[in-house]
């Protein structure tokens, strides 16, 4: 890595203010960020990480302060930003999943055109994914649309780092990884050195703390609308960063034992297609799906989900509920309010004779949003008011506030803070232990390690079933590879 303190900035903030109503989404933010260096920013869900990307981005003018780009710009904003050479992988994906992979590319890179735009675009876009994810197993010709939401990611990073037009000079990493396994992350991580190594820079937004200390050179810490930190990546361990962000670490809650099972399994299937073992969960368990990305377990979500759902009749207390990790497609209802957004499951719950009971609703939300912490000014406020993670919090409480006994969790904590993690995963353990069951994919390998029982998958299959203590990181990995017999 080399950290080059003659050169200008590639970007400076300068007391960047920005406020949504009520909300100062940035109070007097002061950053700059130079050629060579990779920045790293943290903070809890709504602390301003995104607004901050947009004002560097030029998608977004400050109410107050300065953007000053390295390069004199002609343009202004989005065009400004794209001139001095600031690209940004947005933590919504931005890819168009009407078009194709290649499609997307020519989107994105409008330098891209001319005859034989396509061939040319193909072998730039796909060579940019054998380089940064060897064995991505992505066509050029692929529509966006049929992806899975690691694919999307991996395009959109491979796309925001083709060199078309001017030299790229800094990518705005926002949550890059969230969708990515172990292997994809890991993958990536190289490919930032190698990018910070040959003199780009980059600014690297992650929850993932051990991610964001082992990338990068400096890293700064937001809270509410402020940098209350600012420190060289060495000085702050992985419990510095937690306490600068305002959050403290909570030991971690025991497992259930397997002698605590009782009576049958409440839900069950058999294998997919005949080959490896079949699932069961019993009631208050929390049973972890692992595995390499993509290999199967979120099928198997749908298949438990699709096997225990009418499809024409809604009962009033559901078999399953369904926590969505693709949020945008499968979770939220954009034009909806936060606190319909929320209890839109539970209305039976909430009605008296096919009525609504607006005070209950109401105050199922305010209970809602202090237990889980989502941060609003107004539970009525469209649900894109709210930040990433908070939308994701919404989806949970969604789930946990319906009476349904067994909860289908599809990489659920995309986006979501240390912090409220941490509650999280003990509300799911003090919920467990009250008897409901949990099935829960996680692409984060500490998540997995807090089930009781884990199953891994590969190539469509249950591989290996993993109890209590042989719930290790080693194990998952090493199972991870193994062929379904
Ligand atoms: N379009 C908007 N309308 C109203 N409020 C908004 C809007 N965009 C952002 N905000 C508010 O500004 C604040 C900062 O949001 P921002 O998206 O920058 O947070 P963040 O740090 O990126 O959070 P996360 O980790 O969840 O992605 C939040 O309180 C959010 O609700």
């Amino acid at each position: 890595m080399m950290m080059n303190g003659e050169s200008p900035p590639v970007v400076s903030v300068t007391d960047a203010r920005v406020s949504f109503g009520a909300v100062k989404a940035l109070d007097g933010v002061t950053l700059s960020i130079r050629p060579g260096e990779c920045v790293g920013l943290v903070g809890h869900n709504g602390a301003g990480k995104s607004t901050i990307v947009n004002v560097i981005n030029g998608g977004l003018s400050p109410h107050q302060g300065e953007v000053r780009y390295a390069l004199p710009k002609t343009g202004r904003g989005i065009r400004a930003a794209r001139e001095a050479g600031i690209r940004c992988v947005f933590q919504e994906l931005s890819l168009c999943p009407n078009l194709t992979v290649v499609e997307n590319t020519r989107v994105m890179h409008p330098d891209l055109n001319g005859w034989g735009w396509r061939k040319r675009g193909a072998e730039i876009i796909t060579g940019k994914l054998d380089e940064i994810f060897p064995g991505h197993g992505i066509d050029s010709e692929d529509q966006v649309g049929t992806l899975t939401i690691a694919e999307r990611q991996m395009v959109e990073i491979a796309t925001t780092f083709c060199a078309v037009g001017n030299r790229v000079r800094l990518v705005i990493l926002d949550e890059p990884t969230s969708s990515l396994d172990a292997r994809l992350a890991e993958q990536l991580l190289a490919y930032v050195r190698h990018f910070i190594a040959s003199g780009g820079s980059v600014l690297f937004i992650s929850h993932i703390l051990s991610e964001i200390l082992s990338i990068a050179d400096r890293i700064v810490v937001m809270k509410d609308g402020r940098i209350v930190a600012e420190r060289a990546a060495l000085a702050f361990t992985e419990h510095r960063l937690i306490e600068a962000m305002g959050s403290v670490v909570k030991a971690r809650q025991a497992r259930q034992a397997a002698s605590a099972r009782d009576g049958a399994p409440l839900i069950a299937l058999p294998p997919a297609r005949d080959r490896g073992l079949g699932f069961q969960a019993f009631r208050g368990e929390i049973v972890g799906f692992a595995g390499l990305g993509g290999h199967g377990q979120t099928d198997m979500l749908i298949r438990l989900f699709n096997d225990r759902s009418g499809n024409w009749r809604q009962p009033s207390t559901p078999e399953v509920a369904f926590v969505a990790g693709d949020r945008a497609v499968n979770g939220t209802f954009s034009l909806w309010s936060i606190l319909r957004n929320l209890t839109v499951g539970v209305l039976p719950d909430l009605s008296r004779l096919g009525t609504l009971d607006e005070r209950r609703e109401v105050d199922l939300g305010e209970s809602w949003k202090s237990r889980i912490g989502i941060r609003t000014p107004d539970m009525d406020n469209g649900i894109l008011s709210l930040s990433g993670g908070n939308q994701q919090k919404v989806l949970f409480a969604r789930a946990l506030a319906s009476r349904a006994p067994v909860v289908l969790m599809d990489d659920p904590m995309r986006g979501v803070d240390f912090g409220t993690k941490q509650e999280v995963y003990g509300i799911l353990r003090e919920e467990a232990t009250a008897g409901r069951t949990f099935v829960w994919y996680s692409t984060e390998m500490d998540e997995v390690c807090l089930c009781d029982r884990v199953y891994v998958f590969n190539n469509g299959a249950i591989v290996a079933e993993l109890t209590g203590d042989a719930v290790t990181e080693e194990n998952i990995l090493a199972a991870s590879f193994r062929e379904a017999a």
